[in-house]
């Protein structure tokens, strides 16, 4: 009987029933038919061809047989039960074995029947035996069968109950036959043929009984396309409900400070990246829309110029800006910073952290309210409540990956118009998740650096070659130059880790003794004060080592340091390695950076080493961290939870990705409401299953 829908409960699927439906819904969390259906197989079998026992000579494949078991057998060992059994075919017998022995597993095996059995080939003490063999009897009724049969994701616990790959499969295919309306097509006619993608209806046949490989690829494709087309479809709709409901301020003019700090006190010529960057945002301010945009830049591209000269607009148009960076040492490094590159200019900045003492702190509240400051460099304490200002037209966040959506939304409730956002990321963010999870800001990037540079070499060591590091480290002084060495910090091992920090403070303290080296340390146990007194050290050239933990991770710019010893380097992430070696290489020195590891890497270590040693490229150790991590633990779980991915994977589907991406862009552009009758369907299908994700995505 056709009475199924996308919509109806499980418990209404011939087959299922209450019991059933309770198991699915707890462990895969399926709770309707749609919901099923787009359970899709995490692999196939191919099922084509039954072998022989003879054929059988490499472990790991995995095949069908077709024969009798001749024997089953019980065995005991160390208080555990195992069942062997023996199957034989014309050309031989193969051992099998299960092991969880239950007297339902016992009963289920049939003997002496021609069956066909199906599983992996392992070899063990010089024998072939294959374990926990899936046994189909020759007569059992064949769901839709086909050669590439389709294994869903399930546990051990459920099959027991009931919830094996065979029920599944039948329940699934008695969905798609017992469907009221055909499912249908979302996407216009004219993305289809754009994309050469398959209708909807036979892609979710095909990828539940696919005919042949060629039409499964089809059938993913079809699908991942389709996923990836509603979210960007969704983010890009809010993009452009928020620029045409929330204003900004517009910044017409180009005025005294950014022109005369352009001419006077730009202490280099702006990159050609950095010139294209500041067009764009110069743009975006005189256009009456609130900016939201991302500047991406690799570490030492030259962000801080960027983020000054964007603030000089906004104070050239009477409004004050501010500048959030995630950690105290990052805050009073943008501040000095800053303050450097203005020189005399007459402009009045401040600090605003944790630590400002409260009477500093007061001040700082009444001229960020009577409007006599122009720009506040802060922590997360600029945040608060009662810091007010007069008129902040533009706010600069330093470090996507530690500001949550929440608190980018404080900012806004500063003003009743909401300040232009600038949010700048020192790691690149891989291609396939900016165009995800970021495409509701507009991005900006920095590809180039300052001319100059050197690449900064990398090599890995281990502690048998702590001396000649030592040696090299002498070297590098020798010269002039300064060195960091960097502890890892890890909170579950935090007390070890400090341990290790300071056994490695005072061993390169004996290796370089005073008076003829001097040695700082920061970490963040330390005063605010006392850090902020060594890193000062460190700037004036006091002291030649730095030893500290990750507090130097984003933003510490000490050009003169050009070798980066980092200690324990395989337990830190990609990103924060790529971080740390950015601290040096800022100048035109050539610059190093040691990553010191114990002998024995895992294999994830191993890739992250090598990749260090062989790139400099943010972008590109951006996609292998992608690779390594996957894009939960890029984005937090809150942002990725968001997308709840049932097809793509975002390592491996970047071109569909990206394919989704412009089809979305051109619709937008030529059908911005969705009105066009040749987009009925995708309006529908976004309104109904979609429009709950997207807040602001409303389609009018
Ligand atoms: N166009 C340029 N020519 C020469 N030097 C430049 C240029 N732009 C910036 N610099 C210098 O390069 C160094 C790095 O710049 P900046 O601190 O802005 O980098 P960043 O992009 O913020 O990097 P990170 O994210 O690693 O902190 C600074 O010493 C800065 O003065």
């Amino acid at each position: 009987m056709r009475n199924l829908h996308f919509h109806t409960p499980l418990e209404y699927v011939k087959g299922i029933g209450p019991e059933k439906a309770a198991l699915l819904k707890i462990h895969l969390g399926l709770k309707t038919c749609g919901d099923l259906l787009n359970y899709f197989p995490f692999r196939y079998v191919d099922k084509s061809r039954i072998y022989t026992i003879n054929e059988i000579n490499t472990a790991s494949a995995e095949i069908q047989l077709k024969g009798k078991i001749i024997s089953i057998n019980e065995i005991v060992q160390n208080k555990k039960k195992r069942l062997t059994g023996i199957f034989e075919d014309s050309t031989g017998t193969l051992e099998l074995v299960w092991f969880n022995v239950t007297n339902w597993l016992i009963k289920s095996i049939p003997l002496y029947e021609e069956i066909i059995i199906f599983g992996k080939i392992n070899h063990f003490n010089n024998k072939f035996n294959m374990i926990h063999p899936e046994i189909e009897k020759i007569n059992d009724p064949k769901i839709n069968s086909t050669p590439l049969e389709p294994i869903y994701s399930n546990s051990e616990k459920i099959q027991k109950r009931g919830i094996n790959q065979k029920f599944l499969r039948k329940i699934i295919h008695e969905i798609l036959l017992s469907l009221e309306n055909p499912i249908q097509e979302n996407l216009s006619d004219e993305i289809l043929s754009q994309n050469k993608l398959i209708p909807r209806a036979q892609a979710y046949k095909e990828i539940h009984f696919p005919t042949n490989y060629k039409i499964l690829q089809l059938s993913e494709y079809r699908l991942k396309f389709e996923e990836m087309f509603f979210f960007q479809l969704g983010l890009g709709l809010e993009k452009k409900y928020r620029q045409s409901t929330t204003p900004g301020y517009l910044f017409r003019n180009i005025g005294n400070n950014f022109n005369n700090f352009f001419s006077h006190y730009l202490p280099f010529s702006l990159t050609n990246a950095q010139k294209k960057v500041i067009r764009e945002i110069r743009k975006d301010l005189g256009r009456s829309v609130q900016m939201n945009r991302l500047l991406q830049g690799d570490v030492g591209s030259g962000k801080t110029v960027v983020a000054l000269m964007s603030m000089l607009i906004a104070i050239d148009n009477g409004f004050q800006a501010c500048m959030i960076a995630p950690t105290e040492i990052l805050a009073i490094q943008h501040f000095n910073g800053i303050k450097e590159l203005i020189g005399n200019m007459s402009l009045s900045i401040n600090l605003l952290t944790g630590s400002t003492p409260t009477s500093e702190r007061k001040n700082i509240h009444q001229n960020l309210q009577n409007g006599s400051l122009n720009i506040l460099v802060g922590t997360h304490a600029v945040l608060e409540d009662n810091v007010v200002f007069k008129n902040l037209g533009l706010a600069i966040i330093d470090e996507q990956h530690r500001f949550g959506v929440k608190q980018r939304s404080k900012l806004w409730k500063k003003n009743t118009i909401p300040p232009h956002i600038l949010v700048m990321t020192a790691t690149p963010i891989p291609r396939t998740l900016a165009m995800s999870f970021y495409s509701d800001l507009d991005v900006s990037i920095i590809d180039e650096l300052p001319k100059g540079r050197k690449e900064i070499k990398t090599y890995h060591r281990t502690d048998a070659q702590r001396l000649m590091v030592f040696q090299f480290i002498k070297d590098v002084i020798n010269k002039g130059r300064q060195v960091y060495v960097v502890y890892p910090l890890i909170e579950e091992s935090e007390t070890l880790d400090y341990k290790d920090l300071m056994d490695g403070y005072e061993s390169i303290v004996r290796e370089f003794p005073m008076p003829d080296y001097q040695v700082s340390i920061v970490h963040g146990r330390m005063k605010p004060a006392d850090k902020e007194y060594e890193m000062a050290r460190f700037i004036n050239k006091q002291t030649q080592i730095m030893v500290a933990t990750t507090v130097i991770e984003v933003g510490v710019n000490i050009p003169n340091a050009s070798l980066m010893i980092i200690e324990s380097a395989e337990k830190f992430g990609l990103s924060q390695l790529h971080q740390l070696r950015g601290r040096v290489g800022r100048g035109s020195n050539q610059s190093y950076c040691i990553l010191m590891t114990k002998t024995e890497l895992s294999k994830e270590a191993q890739k992250r080493i090598q990749t260090m040693c062989k790139t400099n490229d943010g972008f590109k150790i951006s996609e292998v961290d992608l690779e390594i991590r996957g894009p939960g633990n890029i984005l937090g779980t809150q942002q990725s939870g968001m997308l709840d991915l049932k097809i793509t994977n975002l390592v491996h589907d970047k071109a569909i990705v990206s394919l989704s991406k412009s089809a979305v862009d051109q619709l937008l552009f030529s059908d911005p409401k969705l009105q066009l009758e040749k987009n009925k369907s995708i309006k529908e299908f976004f309104l109904t299953h979609h429009l709950d994700k997207f807040h602001w995505a409303k389609i009018s």
